[in-house]
């Protein structure tokens, strides 16, 4: 016998986003890094993280790797599992979003398809795209978890750059150039940024 999908119906909320936002005092959007292992993604929505919370602005990292520990359990490196993987983290920086904050995604998502594809649930100026523009050789040389070494003597299949393909952003809302600017710098970028485009 063919089985129905089973009748779904969403529930509506008496507190809007827009609630959430009056009582928070400021927007929620999504700051979404992407770039090479080793651009410094992780590091710098930290750093935006600790900046915000400094102004106390409600904000939050989801970040690939510690993703991965849980939510993304179980998901490996193919073209397929990574699609699923950033679609999981769009979902969830999609409820983040409606909950009030400033979700901060750390993650290499390195297919343009899958990036627009989470832009494309969010409003216009909710998803801000930051491309940590890093050369090769230059995440190479930081290596900071050993990875590149790792995946050079090939022990770790389909690493981005190396076996496996990244794909830059096209027209991203920002760019981080990790290679001249320092961290401060970039985070002063961002957080002009925020300020320009009325999200601070
Ligand atoms: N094969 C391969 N390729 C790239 N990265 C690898 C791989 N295997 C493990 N790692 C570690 O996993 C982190 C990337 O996870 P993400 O969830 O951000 O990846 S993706 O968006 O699904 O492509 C990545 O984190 P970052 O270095 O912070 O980018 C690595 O620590
Ligand atoms: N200008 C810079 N901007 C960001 N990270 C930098 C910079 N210069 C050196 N680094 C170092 O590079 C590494 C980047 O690692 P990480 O933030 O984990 O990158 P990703 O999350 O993209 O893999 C960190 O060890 C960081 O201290």
């Amino acid at each position: 016998m063919k089985h129905e999908t089973p009748p779904i119906v969403r529930h509506s909320s008496k507190v809007s986003k827009e609630d959430r936002h009056q009582l928070n005092g400021h927007k929620s959007c999504v700051l979404w890094f992407t770039g090479l292992s080793g651009s410094g993604k992780s590091t710098l929505a930290s750093e935006v993280e600790h900046e915000l919370f400094k102004r106390h602005m409600h904000s939050y990292v989801l970040d690939g790797d510690n993703l991965r520990l849980g939510l993304n359990q179980g998901l490996g490196f193919s073209q397929q599992d990574r699609s699923e993987n950033v679609r999981r983290i769009g979902e969830a920086a999609r409820l983040f979003v409606d909950a009030g904050l400033i979700v901060l995604v750390a993650a290499i998502s390195p297919y343009r398809a899958d990036r627009e594809r989470v832009r494309s649930s969010f409003s216009e100026d909710e998803f801000i795209e930051i491309y940590v523009k890093c050369p090769l050789v230059e995440c190479e040389r930081r290596d900071p978890k050993g990875l590149y070494k790792k995946a050079r003597a090939g022990k770790i299949p389909d690493f981005t750059g190396i076996s496996s393909i990244y794909e830059a952003p096209v027209q991203p809302e920002i760019i981080i150039a990790s290679d001249k600017h320092t961290p401060n710098e970039s985070v002063r970028l961002i957080l002009d940024y925020l300020r320009d485009n009325g999200c601070l």
